[in-house]
């Protein structure tokens, strides 16, 4: 099966939810056009890093910012991946949503991994679950940014028979390198397809790298960015996970009694 992808790799800007929400609806009539199946926004991409407004700028899952990716996703016909601030009570978490080709939520994931130098933990709480769920091109799992220091968790997603890896992220140009090479290890050494989007432009903290990528379970990256602001696309084929996995059998080899 063929999945096409669509990066909506954009600037945003901090703490405005209307004018990304303006990006990002032209971004979703472009990725119609362009035929994909799937667009992945960035981390955040409703607010960007402006934590100590969290409550006020988030939503509870399936309102607000929520509900208007779900009427995007039916609209324009496609899947749509990116991370927001869910409030659920009086918690906030950096969740991430696939909302289907219908604008049905298929799944949420609150990032696990809160990131210290940006202060998320001082006011995100983290997530708890770490699960695949089904998607219309096959079983799949979503990560947010800092996750993908953590190779556990993407193991486990492995294990647990994910095929398909999204990632949205706000990954600074100062360590993009460490970027690169962490998505290609997690493609890899886990012998699935990732899929990461992260964003351009600056906040009052960082600089962001761009960089988004579609890479296959060999490590090749089908397609990545620059540091500017756009919408890649690119199509991947699925059966490279299995061919992957049936040629060089890593997870059948793994020592599971040593570690
Ligand atoms: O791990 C990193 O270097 C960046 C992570 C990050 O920026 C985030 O999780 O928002």
């Amino acid at each position: 099966m063929q999945l096409s992808v669509a990066l909506g790799q954009i600037d945003l800007v901090l703490g405005d939810r209307d004018a990304n929400l303006a990006t990002v609806r032209k971004l979703a009539a472009q990725a119609e056009l362009a035929g994909a199946d799937l667009l992945v926004l960035p981390e955040l991409w409703g607010t960007g890093y402006l934590l100590e407004q969290a409550h006020e700028l988030s939503d509870p899952l399936g309102k607000g910012l929520f509900e208007e990716v779900a009427v995007l996703a039916a609209r324009h016909h496609l899947a749509i991946v990116g991370s927001l601030l869910e409030r659920d009570g009086e918690q906030v978490y950096n969740t991430a949503t696939l909302y289907d080709a219908q604008g049905k939520r298929l799944h949420h994931y609150r990032k696990t991994h809160l990131i210290g130098l940006m202060n998320e933990d001082q006011y995100l709480g983290a997530g708890q679950q770490a699960e695949v769920f089904e998607a219309a091109w096959g079983t799949s799992a979503c990560a947010i940014c800092y996750d993908l220091r953590f190779p556990e968790l993407f193991r486990r997603y492995a294990l647990a028979g994910a095929e398909v890896i999204i990632i949205p992220a706000e990954w600074p140009t100062a360590r993009i390198e460490h970027w690169r090479t962490l998505l290609g290890a997690r493609a890899i050494e886990n012998q699935a397809v990732v899929i990461a989007c992260n964003r351009v432009g600056s906040d009052r903290a960082n600089q962001f790298g761009g960089a988004s990528m579609l890479i296959d379970p060999w490590g090749t990256v089908l397609v990545e960015g620059d540091d500017q602001a756009g919408l890649l696309t690119a199509t991947v084929d699925l059966d490279t996970v299995a061919k992957a996995r049936n040629f060089l059998p890593v997870f059948r080899d793994r020592r599971v009694d040593l570690y």
